[in-house]
This record gives C-alpha cells, sequence and structure tokens, in this order.
C-alpha cells in the first residue's frame, strides 16, 4: 500500500509522513513508559529522584504532541494531494485512452471509483497508516524502554504483545477470506438493484410489477448469505481476542504478583507493568480491527492502478494546431486489408475500401457484419490489427489526435448532450464559435424549430443526458454540432428508430446541410440513401462481398440484391423493373 501511494504522491512526500509518524509512535511509547521510573521514585518515598522523571515525562509528552500535531497536518495534506493528484492522473490518463475503452459499465465503474473511491484513497494516510503505524511502533517502544528500565518487565510485554499479535494475525486470516466473498456479494446485490430501477419501464411493461425480481432476489440472498457466513467467523474471532487480552493481563498480573512475592519485582514496577499493559493493549486491538480498512484501502488504490496502467494509444508526433495537408490525388477515407477484433477473434477481415472525396459510400450489411467497427476504426478507437486506415492519405496512426478529428465529424446514434442550454451543446463543435455561427448551424439543422417550443428557448437546459429532449430532436443538435464544427468527412450512422414524420423530415433537411459538398461515409439504414450513394459497400461477417453502384449491384443479383428483396419486402416496397 505505501508502494501504491508512493507511485501517486512520491516517494519524498510518503517518505517524510513515515519519519514523522515513527517518531510520533517512538515519543508516545517513551512518555508510556517512563511512569516506570517515575513510579519506582515515588514507591521509594525519594520525591527528589522523581523530579526529573516528571520532568523528562513532561517534555517527552511535549515533543509527542507536536509530532502528533504535525503528523495529524502532514497526513491530511498527503489525503489531499492524493485525491486530487489520483483526478489529475486519472483526467489525463483518460484523455489519452482509446476511444473504443469508454463503454458504459466502464464509464460507470469509474464514476463510482471517482466518487467513493476517491474518498476511502483520501482517508488512508490519516485514517490507516497513521493508527497501523503506531499500533505496532508504540508498543514496540514501550518493551524496548521497559527493557531498558527492568528486563523482567520488559520481557513479560514482549512476550505478552507477541501472544496478542498472533492471536489477531490469526482471527484476521480467518475473515480475510470470507471479506472477498462479502465485497462481491456486495457488489453484486448493488449492481442487481441498480439494473432493477433502470429496467423499471422494461419490467413493468411486461406485467413484472412489485418486488418480483428473480436476479435480484437471488443476489439479495446470496450477500445475506455471505453476510451470515462473516457473522459466524467473526463473532468468535472477536470472543477469542477478547479472550487473549483478559488472558495476558490476567497472566501478566499473576507472573508480576509472582515476583513480587518473590523479591525480584517491587510494587513500583508491578504498578507500571499494568498500566503499560493497558495502554499497550489498546493500539494492538485498534490494529486487529484495521484489517478490513486497510484491505478496502488496497484495493480502491489497485482499482485506480489498474486504470492508470490501461496502455494509450500511441500518439504521433506532430506540431499543436497544424494538420498535415492532404496528400494529392488520395482518397478521403481508404481502408487496406484491415483485420480487426475487439479481443482476439477478427470482427473485421481484409477489409478494403476506398472513398474519393466529396463522394457518399454506403455501408450495409446484417446486423454484426462490421458496420460500426469500420467507422470506429476510421475515427482511431481502436487501432487494426493488421491493415491500413487511411484519411486524406495518411495512416491514422500518423496524424495527432487533435488533427485526424478535424478532419472528421461523428454523427453516431448514441448521442450525448450534456445538461448545458441547446447553444452550448451544438457550440461543443468548435468552441470558438461566435452566436451568430451557432444559431445557423443550428438553423440548417433545424433545431431552432425544437428552440421556439422549449420554455426558456435558448436558455433552457436539456437535462441530464438531453432527458427533456426526443430522440429524433437530440440527433437534430448533434447534427448542428457536425455542421459547425464543418469538417470535410462526415461518418455518419443512420437513425434506425423510426421517427415521427416532423423529426424524420427535420432529420433528414439537416443531413443534407451537413452532407453537401462532403466526403460521406453512412451506415444505411434508409432504402433512399442506399439509392443515392455513389458507391455501395457491402459487409457480410466482416468481410467486403459486394461493393458497386445501386443499379451494378442489382443487376449483379447477389448478396446486395437479395438484401435489397428483403428490405423493399419489409418497407411495404415494390421493386420496380429498371
Ligand atoms: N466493444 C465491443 N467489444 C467486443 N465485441 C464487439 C464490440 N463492439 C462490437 N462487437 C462485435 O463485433 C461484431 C461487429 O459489430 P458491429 O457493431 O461493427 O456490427 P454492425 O454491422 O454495426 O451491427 P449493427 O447493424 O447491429 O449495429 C459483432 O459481432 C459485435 O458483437
Amino acid at each position: 500500500m505505501i508502494r501504491q501511494l508512493a507511485a501517486i504522491t512520491g516517494t519524498a512526500r510518503v517518505r517524510g509522513y513515515l519519519v514523522t509518524l515513527v517518531a510520533f509512535a517512538v515519543a508516545q511509547g517513551l512518555t508510556f513508559t517512563l511512569i516506570v521510573p517515575v513510579l519506582r521514585a515515588l514507591f521509594a518515598g525519594d520525591a527528589s529522584a522523581a523530579w526529573p522523571w516528571i520532568g523528562l515525562l513532561a517534555v517527552a509528552a511535549a515533543v509527542c504532541g507536536i509530532l502528533q500535531y504535525r503528523q495529524a497536518v502532514m497526513g491530511f495534506s498527503l489525503g489531499l494531494d492524493l485525491s486530487r493528484s489520483l483526478y489529475h492522473r486519472l483526467g489525463d490518463h483518460l484523455a489519452t485512452l482509446p476511444l473504443g475503452w469508454f463503454e458504459a459499465d466502464r464509464v460507470g465503474r469509474i464514476g463510482q471509483l471517482v466518487v467513493q473511491g476517491a474518498r476511502a484513497v483520501m482517508g488512508v494516510p490519516a485514517h490507516l497508516l497513521q493508527p497501523l503505524v503506531t499500533s505496532y511502533v508504540t508498543p514496540a517502544t514501550v518493551v524496548a524502554a521497559s527493557l531498558f528500565f527492568d528486563w523482567r518487565l520488559g520481557t513479560a510485554l514482549a512476550v505478552g504483545g507477541a501472544v496478542l499479535v498472533l492471536t489477531y494475525r490469526y482471527t484476521a486470516t480467518l475473515t480475510e477470506r470470507l471479506d472477498h466473498g462479502v465485497d462481491a456479494a456486495m457488489a453484486e446485490a448493488g449492481g442487481r438493484v441498480v439494473e432493477y430501477a433502470q429496467a423499471q419501464t422494461v419490467l413493468r411493461g411486461f406485467g413484472r410489477t412489485g418486488a418480483a425480481h428473480a436476479e435480484l432476489e437471488e443476489a439479495l440472498a446470496g450477500q445475506y448469505r455471505a453476510g451470515r457466513r462473516l457473522v459466524t467467523k467473526v463473532v468468535p474471532g472477536l470472543g477469542l481476542n477478547a479472550m487473549a487480552v483478559q488472558g495476558v493481563y490476567t497472566v501478566l498480573l499473576a507472573f508480576g504478583t509472582y515476583l513480587v512475592l518473590g523479591g525480584p519485582l517491587g510494587a513500583a514496577e508491578l504498578v507500571a507493568l499494568l498500566a503499560l499493559a493497558t495502554r499497550f493493549t489498546e493500539p494492538l486491538v485498534l490494529a486487529a480491527e484495521l484489517g478490513g480498512a486497510v484491505r478496502i484501502g488496497r484495493n480502491n488504490l489497485n482499482r485506480f492502478a489498474e486504470i492508470l496502467a490501461t496502455p494509450a494509444l500511441p500518439e504521433a508526433e506532430g506540431e499543436e494546431g497544424k494538420a498535415r495537408p492532404a496528400v494529392p490525388e488520395a482518397p478521403a477515407i481508404e481502408l487496406e486489408r484491415v483485420t480487426f477484433g475487439y479481443d482476439g477473434s477478427p470482427v473485421l477481415r481484409e477489409v478494403s475500401l476506398r472513398v474519393p472525396p466529396r463522394t457518399m459510400t454506403a455501408l450495409v450489411g446484417s446486423s454484426g457484419s462490421g458496420k460500426t467497427t469500420v467507422t470506429r476504426l476510421i475515427a482511431r478507437f481502436f487501432d487494426v490489427d493488421s491493415g491500413t486506415v487511411r484519411v486524406d492519405g495518411h495512416d491514422v496512426r500518423d496524424l495527432t489526435t487533435e488533427d485526424l478529428m478535424s478532419r472528421l465529424s461523428l454523427v453516431f446514434q448514441d448521442v450525448y448532450l450534456f445538461d448545458d442550454t441547446i447553444e452550448e451543446n451544438i457550440r461543443l463543435g468548435r468552441p470558438g464559435a461566435t452566436d451568430e455561427e451557432v444559431r445557423h448551424a443550428a438553423a440548417l439543422a433545424r433545431v431552432d424549430e425544437i428552440v421556439e417550443r422549449l420554455p426558456d428557448g435558448w436558455a433552457t437546459r436539456v437535462g441530464e443526458s438531453g432527458a427533456t429532449l426526443s430522440g429524433g430532436e437530440r440527433q437534430r443538435v448533434s447534427i448542428a454540432r457536425a455542421i459547425l464544427k464543418d469538417a470535410p468527412i462526415v461518418l455518419l450512422d443512420e437513425a434506425t428508430a423510426a421517427l415521427d414524420p416532423e423529426n424524420e423530415f427535420a432529420v433528414t433537411e439537416a443531413l443534407r446541410a451537413l452532407t453537401e459538398d462532403r466526403t460521406l461515409l453512412v451506415i444505411a439504414h434508409r432504402l433512399s440513401t442506399v439509392v443515392a450513394a455513389d458507391q455501395i459497400v457491402v459487409l457480410d461477417g466482416g468481410r467486403v462481398v459486394e461493393s458497386g453502384d445501386h443499379a451494378s449491384l442489382l443487376g449483379r443479383d447477389g448478396r446486395y440484391a437479395a438484401f435489397w428483396r428483403e428490405r423493399t419486402r419489409a418497407a411495404g416496397w415494390r421493386l420496380l423493373p429498371s
């Protein structure tokens, strides 16, 4: 855990904190132990011999107080720096990760980690390291200092301490294994509750009202079972710990009394022994209780470390803000024998296609044939396994992210709108755009019609993820963004969901404004788009099986002709002889 902390905030900071902590714990142990000479002098009736020790005790207590203050300040500031540094490093690293890494469940987990995990990690120095270090160093100092004053006293405390540490270690291992089970069961139950809440529309729509949701019930039962197993182990463990404390205490008392009666130990030492035993067991009990919290802290640090260790896409060298000129005569988009798989098995196999500048290419194919994957590779969400993806004649790996993205507008189906005004959501397309330019793009995408209906017009916030807008309206805002961005190449995934006639018309108009005089690669779902394309590329099982224009492909009577017949039948169209 210390190594992980050092990796995040720097070795020197952590080392400085640990040194202060150890100094504080030693000072605390010495302060406790100085009671021995004081008591010894007082019991001997020699007050003048007691005063120097009392003076030393006061100095040690003052030093201890100063060090305690110092380590507390250092611990809290280290915690704050830790969370700040984690946020920064996480933010910097996320910006370099492949876009394809950001799947919905990952984003959810990052959210959880940032909110809960960072808070837990923040408390690690002050709430975990401090008690842990003092729990062991203070008793060890007490033992060492007692040995100096009286070897029998020191030996008795050392043996008692060792018995307690061993007992606590044993009970900790009993619960440690079960802790993992409880963690997993709690995570599963938490996930199921969230899923249950999110799936309410579906559940109610299919008559599954009330609490009857088998997966949730099973997860909650699993959590209960894991909790019970933990209780059955923890309670005996706690009992064993308590018995060990009482046992050590009793044995120390009996042993001390025996030594006093036998002569070698004085009453002062016996009182000191019992007083020290009390101070001594407290930190050890605390250390035993901290086991679970240490594991949680370590797990959270591990989760952060895992994200930070995710390799970034290698970034090409290039001058900031400077785009490479397009290679003359090169296709705007070119895939050359591209093979790619998300997790090993290829999803695209030897795919080659060329999209000349200012033409429209339609990608068609059955669900899962790889259409979306082609567009993701062009936008470099991932790097290809083999082959090359070129934009304006350059391998996308040779373009900086900024340069590549300045050439592309992505209009995909999962439109993300921020909880801000429509205007600001559109401005995301080009942050430096003037109000007039934003309004102009909005008008071309027919977003101004939406704004007229909103209660506060342009100032209306669209809610989280644009929740107050319909699917078609959200898409129009995303098209307005792309119009404002004014990139020469547009990658478009046409809406599959049926839009109402008004939205359908508006979206078609908006797309016309966006795609005019641009290079367009579209995952086509509408037959009118397919017919209008300069080139149609048919994908099947990750391979290009046919390409050409509508008439030539129909004439070939192959896969495309079959696709066309099926789609026209489904849409209620009749295929007219050409
Ligand atoms: N992030 C991912 N991780 C793993 N596999 C994926 C991922 N995205 C897609 N796939 C798989 O890759 C294959 C191609 O998916 P892709 O989304 O490119 O197809 P598609 O032709 O666009 O399908 P659809 O028309 O249904 O959107 C599918 O088998 C899919 O399960």
